[in-house]
């Protein structure tokens, strides 16, 4: 089926909506102080104005509007935990910046105690997103998971206490299926465990201590309410509910956050909060339906990422209360400025390697597609026929009407104007990359439009940090024998290195010369394409997972061993070119994690006497 093309529509097959754009600047100042276009929007739509201004202030224990409700990011920590997304040092925080430029109220930064790693990202972003206060006063909260150990809580503070806003966030199973067969302890004991755990948190000087009670969904009611009680009693100022395996219907989970409120002694003295995973594709409307019978802290993920399935998704969660809040779900609101969510979203779909499906909502390339005639006719006389949302409250604009139009004429400014109007406002390091990768592409295609520019942005900007990194490729190929590939690369100091080898086709031959000159304990274990535009000269971007051989993982909650692995992303209008960037995108995040894991670990704040 051909494009569709009406004022409105974009082509649904393609991996990234060329009509829409971002609507954003990678360094916008502060949402208090919107871009012209912006203030328009603003005055157009006046609740997206009162949203972000009416957050409360912060305090720890409670909201002082009753109908406010928090959002918590767990991209970096539960998100990270979904297999292959493992993300570098840099990546962890640039998402946490674009977390902080959406104005999520907590961002779980990680999960101290598992890693050095993990502990120096955690302090890295406490550090320097934690005490970057807007004029307005917001400066998101810093939170840092631990097992109910004193190790745990110990590094979990060392990482977050730099924050201004710093907070422990100490869970433990309360199920008896856990209980029973992962702690193999008794409720009782489980109590001991959380309060004196709670109490040893407040113990180091944190005063916003966060206790999850693991597996709620599936635990029994009145021994949730117990252990509630008695870690509130000690100190902690929220309680989250995590339906840990996804098992719950809405109306059952509802129904927990009313029960809790009913029969837990002390909890108008916290907040509530809801943490709900995807098994059964419900992680979203649990979380709505828990914030409607009283929750007001939601836990949730960009694109939805994390273990499993995966956890409630931010933008679906955000956009819900946005569209409906009011008039379905009691008045309640967030103040996430939307317009940042586009970019996020690509932003972390780039960093996990984590493809988003096209039809997903909110930021899926179809989501404000129109394919069918009768809802473009529809759409043409009045959007509100058939859309519930305005791509600009999620930082997407149309762009039928823009005015630019890029060429292999086009030089340095009109790409970058172009690419300020897509939202990417390059330094001018960045634009001796992006330039040329610009013009190669021009000259082999009439018009660039604005998907294959995001596409070569994308890959440029959002690659990990730079170890190696292509200059040149030749390959043969053809059915008259091996594919032989020759190439060159650079490494970190500028050195070149050049070599060849022969495969099965033109990406395994260059597959294989690449790990003749990197020399990674790498394997391949996934590798996808996608046209990004349509026709004969669309840029093809390519997706890979490697996994790394002398990197295993144990599995807290299951004790499963895996291997840790890395995706890579790579776009360009040459099939094998944009492979072969993938690759070494992943071999680069892979080399950029081991030299992170060197970084010498606090050992002393892993081993405090229990
Ligand atoms: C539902 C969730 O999302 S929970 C968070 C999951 N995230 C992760 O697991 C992060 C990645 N994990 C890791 O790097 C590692 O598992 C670590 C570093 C955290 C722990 O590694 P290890 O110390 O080797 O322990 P291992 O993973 O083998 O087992 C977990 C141990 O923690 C115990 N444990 C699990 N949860 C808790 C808890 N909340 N409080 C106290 N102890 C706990 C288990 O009972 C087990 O103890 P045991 O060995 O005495 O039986
Ligand atoms: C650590 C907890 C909050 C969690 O991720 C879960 O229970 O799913
Ligand atoms: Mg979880």
């Amino acid at each position: 089926m051909a494009a569709v093309t009406t004022a409105y529509a974009t082509t649904s097959k393609s991996a990234a909506n060329p009509a829409l754009k971002p609507n954003l600047t990678r360094q916008f100042p502060s949402f208090f102080k919107p871009s012209l276009a912006l203030q328009r929007k603003s005055a157009a739509f006046p609740q997206i104005r009162a949203a972000v201004s009416r957050r409360p202030e912060y305090i720890p224990n409670r909201i002082d509007d009753p109908n406010y409700v928090r959002i918590f990011d767990t991209t970096l920590r539960d998100g990270e935990q979904s297999p292959g997304a493992t993300m570098t040092l840099k990546q962890k925080l640039d998402i946490a910046r674009q977390l902080a430029k959406l104005g999520v109220d907590i961002i779980e930064a990680g999960f101290p105690a598992s890693s050095p790693m993990d502990f120096k990202a955690v302090e890295t972003i406490a550090k320097e997103v934690g005490n970057n206060v807007d004029e307005d006063g917001y400066v998101p909260v810093i939170c840092g998971l631990a097992r109910c150990n004193k190790d745990d809580i110990f590094a979990s503070w060392e990482a977050v206490k730099h924050a201004k806003r710093p907070r422990i966030h100490v869970f433990i199973a309360t199920s008896d299926i856990h209980l029973e067969h992962k702690l193999r302890k008794t409720k009782e004991q489980v109590v001991q465990i959380a309060t004196s755990m709670v109490t040893y948190a407040k113990s180091l000087g944190c005063e916003d201590i966060e206790f999850s009670a693991e597996d709620a969904g599936r635990t029994d009611k009145k021994y949730l309410f117990h252990i509630l009680e008695e870690v509130i009693k000690v100190g902690a100022t929220t309680v989250n509910i995590p339906d840990t395996v996804g098992y719950l219907l809405s109306r059952e989970y509802a129904q927990y956050i009313t029960d809790i409120k009913a029969n837990t002694a002390g909890i108008e003295n916290v907040v509530i909060s809801t943490h709900c995973q995807n098994d059964l594709g419900l992680a979203t409307i649990n979380s709505i339906e828990g914030a409607f019978a009283g929750a007001r802290q939601l836990e949730c993920t960009i694109n939805g990422i994390g273990e499993r399935a995966g956890n409630a998704s931010l933008e679906e969660i955000v956009m819900i209360l946005k569209t409906r809040g009011k008039e379905a779900v009691g008045g309640l609101f967030t103040a996430i400025d939307g317009r940042h969510i586009y970019m996020t979203s690509k932003m972390v779909e780039e960093y996990s390697g984590l493809l988003i499906q096209p039809h997903k909502a909110i930021v899926g390339a179809n989501a404000f597609a129109h394919e069918s005639g009768i809802h473009q006719d529809g759409m043409l006389k009045n959007k509100a026929t058939y859309e519930i949302m305005e791509p600009a409250d999620i930082g997407l604009e149309r762009t039928n009407t823009a005015g630019i139009s890029l060429g292999k004429l086009s030089g340095r400014s009109a790409v970058r104007e172009k690419l300020k109007e897509l939202g990417y406002d390059v330094n001018d390091e960045e634009m001796k990359a992006i330039f040329p990768r610009f013009k190669s592409v021009a000259e082999q295609k009439k018009h660039v439009t604005d998907a294959d520019l995001v596409a070569l942005v994308s890959d440029e900007l959002f690659n990990p940090e730079v170890f190696w990194q292509l200059k040149d490729l030749q390959v043969t190929c053809g059915t008259l024998g091996l594919s032989t590939a020759t190439v060159k690369l650079t490494d970190a100091d500028g050195k070149e290195h050049i070599t060849c080898s022969v495969g099965t086709g033109p990406v395994d031959s260059a597959y294989k010369a690449i790990d003749l000159i990197v020399k990674a304990p790498a394997t391949l274990l996934e590798y996808s394409m996608n046209a990004v535009t349509e026709g004969i000269d669309a840029i093809a971007t390519t997706r890979v997972l490697i996994r790394f051989d002398n990197s295993i993982v144990t599995n807290a909650v299951t004790g499963q061993k895996t291997y840790r692995t890395f995706s890579g992303t790579g776009a360009a209008m040459d099939i094998t070119v944009s492979s072969v960037r993938a690759y070494i995108g992943a071999l680069n995040k892979l080399i950029s994690f081991e030299k992170d894991s060197a970084v010498k670990g606090p050992t002393r704040v892993l081993s405090v006497k229990q």
